[in-house]
């Protein structure tokens, strides 16, 4: 929700919201407006409000956002001491001045920010106490999902036990181990870049900050806390985590299909034959006469093909097949637990589901075909794998396309 009188300022803020956001935004210009949303309009997970309205005073706008629990970031022109201290009390984020520069962008990256930390779980391992509750109050209130633990050992229990968490705020004074050490624990196995580690204290000076980063924290926090610091701090160790997914998606995924690209599918592929006990199946396929569609349709039609097909493959995949775009028009799988007949089935029952394809493009509707080759064996050299996979797949082809080529003798 977007609380501003300025119609010309709350056009261009929310349009930037909505367009580079791609997020619902509600403007509202009076008190009586943000009422009558706040129990009619949609459920908001932030409000971003001015201070001057035709029908309140500063403290009634946000209060009354406060008492529907959402959290505030005031964007104003006036920020007297006046002003600041009747906004001290009151739960709020962050407050932008209007005329600052660069404070759209800024707005832009804080709602992004806030939006995307409700995904994010963050564990804050302390005492109980005051302290403590400051901290997760503020992390609750950046949008975090929070969860709390008294000592060390059920800090480092709660991350075992739930690694999709992404960061940690660590009180160096715990009753079993101290922050630093347990610190250094939690970051067996999970790096940097995986689960970010603040270390938080009240004493120690300079010693005990350069403890904390030496042993794996990503980043200090002095307390006291300063609102704005620990905010920035907090938002920029998740952006950080953020960054570095999208580089290793990028380096890691196939930019057209989103399926893993070739690189990814050695590393995937080596790793589930270093684990696998039994025969494993690798199949190779590859769109018969892809070319002549290319040709016949343009490129675009075979993009769309590509995706079409790559999301067939995704979809007949089971957990833990390694899936991906080889090259081209060029698909592999690799799956474990099958036996010989298994694995015929399961490509035919593959190459049939994209053959039973139809793609829409433009007005039109195309079908296409696939060709595999299916290698199956006790096998640890995933080259040694690719290369009978692929002279499968080309006896596959010159056999007359749209079948399997196997290694399985298959029994009637
Ligand atoms: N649209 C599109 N075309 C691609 C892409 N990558 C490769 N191609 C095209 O895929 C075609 C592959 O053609 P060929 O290797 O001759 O094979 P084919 O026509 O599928 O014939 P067979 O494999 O013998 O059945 C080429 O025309 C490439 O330009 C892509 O990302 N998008």
């Amino acid at each position: 929700m977007l609380v501003e009188n300025s119609r010309s300022y709350a056009q261009m803020l929310a349009a930037e919201l909505r367009e580079r956001l791609q997020l619902e935004v509600v403007a509202v210009s009076s008190l009586a407006a943000a009422r009558e949303a706040l129990q009619h309009g949609p459920p908001f997970f932030l409000a971003l409000t001015g201070l001057v309205l035709p029908d309140a005073d500063p403290a009634r706008i946000a209060r009354l956002l406060v008492d529907h629990g959402l959290p505030i970031v005031v964007v104003t022109g006036v920020y007297d001491d006046a002003t600041r201290q009747q906004m001290a009390a009151l739960p709020i984020i962050d407050y932008v001045l209007k005329e600052a520069p660069d404070t759209i962008d800024y707005l832009v990256w804080l709602v992004r920010r806030l939006h995307s930390n409700r995904g994010i779980a963050a564990l804050v391992v302390e005492p109980a106490g005051p302290a403590r509750a400051e901290t997760s109050a503020l992390l609750a209130l950046y949008g975090f999902r929070v969860c709390e633990r008294d000592t060390g050992a059920a800090g480092l229990q709660a991350l075992s036990a739930d690694p999709a968490m992404r960061l940690v705020v660590v009180d160096h004074d715990l009753a079993d181990m101290d922050g630093v050490e347990f610190t250094r624990r939690a970051r067996q196995g999970r790096p940097r870049d995986i689960l970010s580690i603040v270390g938080a204290s009240s004493g120690g000076g300079a010693p005990r900050i350069a403890r904390f980063l030496k042993h794996g924290a990503n980043d200090f926090i002095a307390k006291p806390y300063s609102r704005e610091e620990f905010m920035c701090r907090i938002s920029q160790n998740v952006d950080n985590l953020e960054l570095i997914g999208t580089l290793q998606d990028l380096a890691t995924r196939d930019y057209l299909t989103g399926l893993a690209n070739r690189r990814h599918f050695f590393d995937a592929g080596r790793r589930a034959l270093a684990t696998q006990r039994g025969p494993v199946s690798l199949a190779m396929l590859d769109i018969d006469h892809f070319k002549h569609i290319n040709d016949t349709h343009g490129h675009e039609a075979g993009d769309a093909a590509l995706v079409a097909v790559a999301a067939a493959i995704a979809a007949h995949a089971r957990p833990g097949d390694v899936v991906a775009r080889f090259g081209g028009e060029e698909f592999c799988v690799l799956a474990g637990g099958l036996d010989g007949d298994a694995a015929v089935g399961f490509f035919e029952r593959l190459r049939e589901s994209i053959a039973a394809l139809r793609i829409p493009f433009r007005q039109q509707s195309l079908s296409l075909t696939v060709s595999i080759g299916v290698c199956h064996r006790h096998d640890t050299d995933l080259y040694a794998l690719l290369a009978d996979a692929d002279r499968l797949l080309y006896l596959a082809k010159a056999a007359g396309r749209n079948r399997i080529g196997t290694d399985v003798r298959v029994l009637a």
